[in-house]
């Protein structure tokens, strides 16, 4: 199975950004890829409220969600969308960070609300609080396909090593990590915690990510890492996408999954422990 993995670096307005995702999508499905993986936030990059009240939409009305399901359908394609921003009907009117796995006839297969929620300060000038403009989910996902079981998660929710465990002991072989990592922290960890999910659960990681500038955040421009990923289950890094928004191919092959668990069967020597 090929994979495509879309390298984006998104505005913060969804009109602008839907056409130029939809144009490398169907480069991603002329090169043969029947699972195509876009990163974080795709419909729109933003940390003003303001504006995102005005252009975000709920699932049911959003513009991306609808043609995406139609590309998926008229590719014949399986579609990971990493996540859309989305309205929901919370009290405090806080968003989703929703990530959606769309299958060949472009019905939605699974939905997962992203778990953690990015509340850092990455320096004295950069500061997010994820938790104040999205509602965090509760619960881990894991989907179907005829060629892996997938277990969907997204960007922070990296750092949180058993959430992953907790995927692949539901039968995960593939990991997805769709992100906006941003530059200071993508140099440090990036590659390291990717490759680290994948050797520990003898799983593929596919990591699709957004890259360069976008609208400004807390008075600055707002910088991501890029280098979208594909690891293997063995952690080798099978490709890099860089810094330029482009695709990014490798192909999966389930042996590989098998081959890496039955030479290191860490996932089935799980103990349980005592202590503190
Ligand atoms: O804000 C949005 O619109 C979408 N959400 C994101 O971009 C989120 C929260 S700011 N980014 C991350 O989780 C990066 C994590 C990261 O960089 C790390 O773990 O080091």
């Amino acid at each position: 199975m090929k994979c495509g993995l879309l390298q984006l670096s998104v505005t913060d307005d969804p009109e602008t950004n839907l056409p130029v995702t939809r144009s490398l999508l169907r480069e991603a499905a002329a090169t043969g890829a029947g699972l195509v993986l876009t990163p974080e936030v795709t419909n729109c990059l933003s940390s003003d409220r303001a504006h995102q009240n005005a252009v975000l939409r709920h699932e049911e009305d959003d513009p991306t969600l609808a043609a995406l399901r139609a590309d998926a359908d008229a590719l014949g394609i399986w579609l990971l969308i990493g996540s859309l921003a989305l309205k929901t009907d919370d009290p405090d009117g806080r968003f989703a960070n929703r990530s959606f796995l769309l299958g060949p006839d472009g019905a939605i297969v699974a939905r997962y609300d992203k778990i953690h929620m990015f509340d850092v300060e990455v320096s004295e000038t950069e500061r997010y609080r994820e938790s104040a403009g999205y509602r965090p989910g509760t619960q881990a996902v894991v989907a179907d396909t005829p060629f892996a079981r997938i277990g969907l998660t997204v960007c922070y929710d990296l750092r949180f090593p058993y959430l992953y465990r907790q995927l692949a002991k539901a039968g995960a072989e593939v990991l997805t990590v769709p992100s906006a990592f941003n530059d200071t922290t993508g140099a440090a960890h990036w590659e390291i915690l990717l490759r680290a999910r994948a050797i520990e659960n003898g799983a593929y990681v596919l990591a699709p990510a957004q890259t360069g500038t976008h609208a400004a955040h807390a008075g600055r421009p707002r910088r991501s890492y890029g280098h979208s990923m594909i690891v293997s289950p063995w952690g080798e890094v099978l490709a890099d996408g860089g810094i330029e928004p482009g695709l990014v191919l490798a192909d999966l092959s389930l042996d590989e999954v098998s081959h890496a668990r039955a030479r290191i069967p860490s996932l089935s020597h799980d103990r349980s422990i005592g202590g503190p």
